[in-house]
């Protein structure tokens, strides 16, 4: 019998909801930081790490926008991407559809192209290194206007065969999904996939509203659609995939604490819910110790922790055959270590 880290570190996964950005570690911002001769605003690497104390949403997303702003050239976001992979690898991810914010580094005067070819190399890199694959979501800055939303989807044009989706994540509350319907709607028409973060922060009817007005194809977070019974109902009924991220909530203070984490409600209400980090440089753990600590603090066993990773490949945007690979190695895993 494998014990139950052990279990959880060699079960293969996806992660599907993680901010490139946000797997920044303080070490390596630092050494960009002197690379690229960019002033932040603490001396240690421990300073960085005491920051991270977060009482909502935007109290996070003002760091997380500050520590971007070492990532200059294009072997930054190399070096940011191979990080991640090598961690995510060392944690069972086999495949990883990442999240990029744009937005942070063009209004910064950093070209598309540049962060592109950062993002791809490592992405490369990491399917040579680890046979780990990958996908891109260019999400939009949903505290900017849906102008500038368009304007960014102009620039990823001759990039469109590299990119797989267009998601909305920053402050979520006052910037509801119907802001950006005729972005999504033109994002649809390009033949993009479509997911949104919505009910993180902002209540189920923004969730609906990511249903309903964006047809999202994936629901980041999710988690408010609790409280709306209804809304639960129908999620479950269509097998909506939620990219729900344990330490995230609990470090922006969005459950009170991971001993209240709703996971184990969301997979007995139906729910096709997975387990993912966000934003693991700032939230205290990679995808592995998200499984872990949900695990622990909600009495998941070996089966629930299966079919979390299971969902993961079904709510993936692989093709079906990809997929139905991914799920006899997963069955395999799951015997072989029950
Ligand atoms: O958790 C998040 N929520 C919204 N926007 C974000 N941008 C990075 N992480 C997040
Ligand atoms: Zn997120």
């Amino acid at each position: 019998m494998t014990d139950f880290a052990t279990f959880i570190t060699g079960l293969p996964k996806a992660e599907l909801h993680l901010h490139i950005e946000g797997s920044l570690e303080p070490e390596l911002m630092f050494a960009l930081a002197a690379r690229n001769d960019v002033a932040i605003p603490f001396k240690t690497v421990d300073e960085v790490r005491a920051a991270y104390s977060f009482s909502n949403l935007q109290d996070f997303l003002d760091i997380y926008y500050a520590g971007a702003s070492v990532l200059i050239t294009e072997a930054d976001f190399r070096d940011m991407a191979i990080a991640y992979f090598d961690r995510a690898a060392a944690d069972g991810v086999v495949h990883a559809e990442i999240f990029f914010d744009p937005q942070t580094h063009t209004d910064r005067g950093i070209a598309f192209d540049t962060v592109m070819r950062g993002l791809l190399a490592g992405m490369a890199e990491a399917e040579a290194k680890h046979g780990l694959t990958s996908k891109l979501i260019l999400c939009f800055l949903r505290h900017l206007s849906e102008e500038a939303a368009f304007e960014t989807l102009a620039m990823a044009e001759p990039w469109l065969d590299r990119i797989t989706g267009v998601g909305l994540d920053s402050s979520e509350v006052g910037h509801p999904p119907e802001k950006f319907a005729r972005v999504f709607a033109a994002a649809r028409a390009k033949g993009l996939k479509l997911v949104a973060h919505a009910g993180e922060e902002g209540p189920p009817a923004y969730v609906l509203q990511a249903l309903d007005i964006l047809g999202i194809d994936r629901l980041d977070h999710g988690n408010r659609s609790l409280e709306d019974p209804v809304l639960t109902a129908r999620l479950a009924r269509t097998g909506m995939t939620l990219t729900v991220c344990p330490l995230s909530n609990v470090k922006l203070c969005n459950v009170a604490s991971i001993d209240e984490h709703p996971i184990d409600r969301m997979l007995r209400e139906g729910l096709r819910a997975t387990i993912n980090s966000d934003d693991p440089a700032y939230f205290g753990g990679y995808i592995g110790e998200n499984y872990r600590a949900a695990a622990i603090a909600r009495g998941l066993g070996k089966p629930e922790l299966a079919t979390l990773a299971r969902n993961s490949f079904l709510g993936s945007f692989l093709s079906d055959d990809e997929v139905a690979a991914h799920l006899v190695r997963l069955d395999a895993y799951v015997e072989e270590n029950a």
